[in-house]
């Protein structure tokens, strides 16, 4: 996994133990999974509208934050961004109709 990844999925792990005062993870956590849903839809909303209109920047700066809300996602479900990156690696060397074809769900 990226260092960055791995940082930050460490620091997820931290926050379920944070003040949601301080904290905008926290907050998130305490919200609950509804409310993060909620905001990666939105994210996912203005990444479209972005990619759309077409500025490197804005991009991967709404890419960036539909990212990190997913991470949030994850960590809240009990995953992480490795199990993810491992679905990915198990994918590897696979063409589109036999990834398909492997699914158990
Ligand atoms: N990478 C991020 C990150 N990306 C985006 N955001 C926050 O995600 C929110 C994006 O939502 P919006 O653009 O809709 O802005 P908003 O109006 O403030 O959001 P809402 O109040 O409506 O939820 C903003 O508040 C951003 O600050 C992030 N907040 C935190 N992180 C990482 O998470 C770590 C822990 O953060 P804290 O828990 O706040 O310490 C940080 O050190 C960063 O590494």
């Amino acid at each position: 996994m990226s260092d960055v990844l791995t940082r930050l999925s460490e620091l997820l792990e931290q926050r379920k133990a944070a003040d949601p005062a301080s904290s905008y993870v926290a907050k998130l956590y305490a919200k609950g999974m509804d409310s993060i849903l909620k905001k990666i839809g939105e994210e996912a909303t203005e990444t479209v509208i972005a990619a759309k209109g077409g500025n490197h920047d804005e991009i991967i700066y709404e890419t960036a934050d539909l990212w990190f809300h997913t991470l949030v996602m994850l960590s809240h479900a009990g995953l992480s961004a490795q199990d993810v990156l491992n679905e990915l690696a198990r994918r590897e060397g696979l063409s589109g109709i036999e990834e398909k074809a492997s699914r158990t769900s």
